[in-house]
């Protein structure tokens, strides 16, 4: 690891596009996220409306028709996708195009052989952006084709582990004790060649340095976030923004920064307002606009550029 940059909200302020007067829904993306399987629907609940409170234009949720009536309840703006006919549409029945500008795979998803079926599939036929988070990781983590499939996926992969997840995900990698957060991150961007955000109090998001994927890897150290935010759920909410950024046309490394400093800014104003015990990721979602509104409003005239770290 050769580079170390602090994100910040200048950082994310200077990321943010500002919307045309004239924009439209269809201008703002097509976000598609998997998540929700077997009792959890409440984590493609919290997915879902992150990322329509982060502004993606349409979010779809492909869930079990079981998690339809919760879900058109708690998010009614949000499209349900038949999850059976993706599962046809994966399996190569019917022709209709994949019609959105990033992926979210994970969140609830359970490890089920239908979800496997999904990731697979999705991995050898999709080819723009792809976030994969919980379930998706534990399923790269237990199967070594699907790890084959995410190494040579010919989009870009958006990996968003806690360091439990990072360390069934670097089995083969030799971690002890000593191993540092820096170099857990570089070892998932040296494994799977794409971006790389290690959750957790400073998060880090990592890549490699150079287009041509080899040499030097860069990682930059979230600024924001707080202890409150060690709850059920707030890992989901993430997914959900990182989602609707890379669908408003961030790009997959623009997106993950600005995603994770807005997210744990969201937190912070969840955190002002109720304290750090009784957060919950329904919190962070509905500080979420306020978050971003700040972010985009702020003033930095005359601000010295501090992002370099070191
Ligand atoms: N309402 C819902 O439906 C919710 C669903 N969720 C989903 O539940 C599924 C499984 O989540 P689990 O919490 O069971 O599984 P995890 O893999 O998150 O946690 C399992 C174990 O991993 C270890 N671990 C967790 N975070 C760690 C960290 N930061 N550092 C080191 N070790 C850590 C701990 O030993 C933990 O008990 C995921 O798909 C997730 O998206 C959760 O997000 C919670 C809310
Ligand atoms: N102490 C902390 N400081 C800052 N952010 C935190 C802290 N603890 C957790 N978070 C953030 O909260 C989220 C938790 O995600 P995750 O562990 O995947 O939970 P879940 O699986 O329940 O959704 C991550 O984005 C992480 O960075």
């Amino acid at each position: 690891m050769t580079e170390n940059y602090e994100i910040t909200k200048k950082t994310v302020h200077k990321l943010l596009p500002r919307r045309s007067p004239y924009i439209h829904k269809g201008d703002c993306g097509r976000a598609l996220i998997l998540a929700g399987a077997s009792g959890m629907a409440g984590a493609a609940v919290l997915a879902v409306r992150a990322s329509m409170r982060s502004g993606a234009g349409l979010t779809y949720i492909c869930t079990p028709k079981a998690n339809y009536q919760v879900l058109q309840t708690a998010a009614p703006e949000a499209i349900c996708v038949d999850w059976d006919r993706v599962a046809d549409k994966l399996a190569g029945r019917g022709n209709d195009p994949w019609n959105y500008d990033v992926i979210a795979f994970g969140p609830g998803m359970g490890v089920s052989a239908s979800a496997r079926r999904m990731l697979k599939a999705i991995l050898l036929s999709y080819d723009g952006p792809l976030v994969i988070d919980a379930d998706g990781l534990n399923l790269l983590a237990r199967e070594p084709e699907l790890t084959g499939f995410a190494q040579n996926y010919s989009g870009e992969l958006i990996l968003t582990p806690h360091v439990g997840e990072a360390k069934r995900l670097l089995e083969d990698v030799n971690l002890d004790q000593t191993t540092s957060r820096e170099e857990m991150a570089e070892a998932l961007v040296r494994k799977f060649r794409g971006i790389a955000i290690l959750k957790g109090a400073g998060t880090l998001v990592a890549r490699y340095s150079s287009a041509l994927k080899t040499g030097a890897v860069t990682a930059w150290r979230n600024t924001s976030g707080n202890p409150g935010m060690a709850t059920g759920g707030a890992g989901d909410v993430l997914t959900g923004v990182i989602a609707a950024l890379t669908a408003q046309g961030l790009s997959p490394w623009d997106a993950a920064r600005a995603g994770v400093l807005i997210h744990g800014a969201a937190g912070d104003l969840a955190a002002d307002d109720k304290g750090e015990y009784g957060l919950i990721a329904s919190d962070i979602v509905e500080e979420l606009p306020y978050a971003i509104d700040e972010i985009i409003n702020m003033d930095v005239t005359g601000d010295e550029d501090e992002e370099r770290k070191s």
